[in-house]
Order: structure tokens, then C-alpha cells, then sequence
């Protein structure tokens, strides 16, 4: 059964308060049990967000997998920057770039804070797209070949849960045939899922550049997530407020991104959140996130808040050209955020007044 954290977890910052989150244990899903399937969908309607407790021994080997990849990446952003540079791959697909992506004015993305660009840099894996196997295997970040092992793991395995969960979802609502999730995200069919290792430093970032990550709704289906320190914030359905999401142990976070939004035409939801470096307790210097982004077919057909009709690949395109615009530019339509006119942006001092 789903229970809640702890009250010890209650701690946030002077500013920010902790979510309260549900926590969807994966083997009860794994069984198909009825009451924790009611959960996650109830998770998923309300705030898009919870954790999936993965302390059994059906996911002990995937575990072990996500700690082996944490220290690859450790490894992988403390080389020099001009060798993870020689990783990136901008030709594959300009927009979902593969391989290394800097941060800061070196990066093309704004930032968490008005008139900074992103805090974070991060390496991008993009599962083999059957059309051009021979220029995925050149394309493997350099920096990264001793652990493409566990790199596909962690794809397979996560994708795998992500699967799991979208099934659960179908069942609950009673899908059928085409119109259930998974069909899709059929695993023969080209779509942008990817595996993404983000580090953010707390120092040494070059100037305007914020610390975190910036404001945005995720494009696709199911995010699974994982990050060594506080700082994600989700914006509360319920309270319109900031709100950490603490990592917790043997834990995933998982959000649902917009194109599961779309897909379910609403009902479920695809909440706003940032990486902010306010709290005390990401103090360690860098932080590190690793993450899986399932993500439906490229041809998969949608309509979004506005009544637009997109593909899932054009959703991408638009919605990553869209962090790359001023932040007045983007508060043009709804396409970063999922609201027009609000960009909800981290401003420090009096954050609250949103
Ligand atoms: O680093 C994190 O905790 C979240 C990162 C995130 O939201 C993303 O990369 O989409
Ligand atoms: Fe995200």
C-alpha cells in the first residue's frame, strides 16, 4: 500500500514548504494491486508527480545500476571542458541534443532567474533509432564508451517502469486497444526517449548563468528520476506555491510530461518545476540527477491547452526552441510552463509572490 513520507521530511527552507507526495510501491504494481493502481492514478490526476518506492528486491539490480551510473557521471563532468565538448552532437538533432550540452552562455537555454541562462550542463543518450545505427555507435560520448553498459541499462530498466506505469494507468481507466498508452510508445516505433545525466555546479559558473534548472513542464510521458540533492521544486496544484521535492531513499520521483497530458486529453496532469539552489541541503558543491524521458512515437498526434494540433517530435521541437527565447518571449504562449504570462521564475528573496 502507498503511504506518505515521514513527518522528518517536513523541512524545506524559510520560503518553500515540502510536498507531500504519494509513494507508489512498484512491486504492488508489478502484482496489479487494485488499491495502489487507484493511487497512482489519483497521484497522476492531482499533481502529476510521485515517488515510486523501488526498496524491494524486484528493482535491487536497477538500484545498483542508477548508483553505478551517479559515479560515471561524477567522473564524466570532472573532465576538462573541452573534451566533453568533443561529445557533442548537435548535427543528430539540433533541438534533443545528443551528447554534451554546456551550460551557461556556452548552452542555449535561459535560465531559472531573469536574464540568466541555464545552470546546468548534461549528457544526453539517445537509444539507437534503427535508421542510422552506424552513426549512434560513433555518436556514443567518448568520454562515456567504458560505461555504455550501464547506460542501456538504465534505458531498458527504466523504460520498463515507465511502461509499467502507463499500463497501470490504461487499466485503471479501462483502455482499450489503440486507445490504451503504451500503444503510443511502442518500442519498434522512432520517438525521442533518452537517458539525460545533469550536473549542476553551485560555483564557479560563469556570469550570468543561475545555479539549477530552468522553469518548465517535461515534453513527454513518464520522467523517471533520480538526483543526489535538494533543489527540485514542483508548483503546487493545490496551493499555487513552490514546493521541494526532497530526493528519498530508494526512491524514483516520477512526473507525467505533456504529451501523457495530451494523450489522456487532460485528465491526468503535467506539473511546473525548477531546480533552485536555495536550500541548505544541497550545500555538497554539485548536484547530480539522473534521469530517463520516455517519450511517445515521433508521429504520435496531439492537441495542446490552446487547441493546437502537434506531433509529438514538432511538440519537441517547439517547446525546446522555446526555452531558448527571453523569458518575455516565452511568456507568449503556454508552451515552456503550460501557462501563458507566467514564467515562474526564481527571484530569491520574495519567491512567494507569484
Ligand atoms: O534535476 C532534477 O531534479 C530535475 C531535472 C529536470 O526536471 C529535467 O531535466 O527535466
Ligand atoms: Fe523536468
Amino acid at each position: 500500500m502507498a503511504d506518505k513520507p515521514p513527518a522528518s521530511d517536513a523541512f524545506g527552507d524559510e520560503q518553500h514548504g515540502v510536498t507531500n507526495l504519494a509513494v507508489i510501491n512498484f512491486e504492488n504494481l508489478l502484482l496489479k494491486d487494485a488499491a495502489e493502481v487507484e493511487t497512482l492514478y489519483s497521484a497522476c490526476e492531482k499533481w502529476g508527480f510521485f515517488y515510486l518506492d523501488l526498496s524491494g528486491d524486484a528493482a535491487k539490480e536497477y538500484l545498483q545500476n542508477v548508483a553505478n551510473l551517479f559515479s560515471a557521471a561524477k567522473e564524466y563532468f570532472a573532465k576538462p571542458l573541452d573534451e566533453k565538448l568533443r561529445d557533442t552532437r548537435k548535427e543528430l538533432d539540433i533541438y534533443n541534443i545528443c551528447g554534451y550540452k554546456p551550460l551557461g552562455p556556452l548552452g542555449l537555454d535561459e535560465g531559472n532567474m531573469n536574464r540568466k541562462r541555464n545552470g546546468s550542463e548534461n549528457l544526453r543518450e539517445c537509444p539507437p533509432d534503427p535508421s542510422r545505427l552506424s552513426s549512434f555507435r560513433l555518436s556514443f560520448p567518448k568520454g562515456m564508451q567504458e560505461h555504455q553498459e550501464q547506460i542501456s541499462g538504465f534505458i531498458n530498466k527504466s523504460r520498463f517502469m515507465a511502461m509499467l506505469i502507463l499500463e497501470s494507468l490504461s487499466d485503471y481507466l479501462k483502455l482499450e486497444g489503440d486507445e490504451r498508452f503504451e500503444a503510443f510508445h511502442k518500442s519498434g516505433e522512432l520517438s525521442t526517449s533518452s537517458a539525460v545525466m545533469q550536473h549542476y555546479p553551485l560555483t564557479d559558473l560563469p556570469s550570468d548563468t543561475s545555479a539549477g534548472h530552468f522553469t518548465h513542464t517535461d515534453t513527454g510521458s513518464i520522467t523517471v528520476l533520480f538526483n543526489t540533492d535538494w533543489g527540485l521544486q514542483v508548483f503546487s496544484p493545490e496551493t499555487e506555491q513552490w514546493e521541494y521535492v526532497p530526493p528519498r531513499d530508494q526512491c524514483a520521483v516520477i512526473n507525467v510530461g505533456d504529451s501523457l497530458k495530451f494523450i489522456s486529453k487532460f485528465r491526468l496532469k503535467s506539473s511546473l518545476h525548477r531546480v533552485i539552489p536555495s536550500s541548505d541541503r544541497w550545500s555538497s558543491g554539485s548536484r547530480y540527477a539522473s534521469i530517463y524521458f520516455l517519450r511517445s512515437s515521433n508521429d504520435t498526434r496531439f492537441t495542446d491547452t490552446e487547441g493546437v494540433e502537434w506531433t509529438a517530435h514538432k511538440w519537441l521541437t517547439r517547446k525546446f526552441q522555446n526555452y531558448r527565447f527571453p523569458h518575455v518571449e516565452q511568456e507568449k504562449n503556454a508552451i515552456s510552463t503550460g501557462r501563458k504570462g507566467f514564467a515562474g521564475l526564481w527571484d530569491g528573496a520574495k519567491d512567494r509572490a507569484v
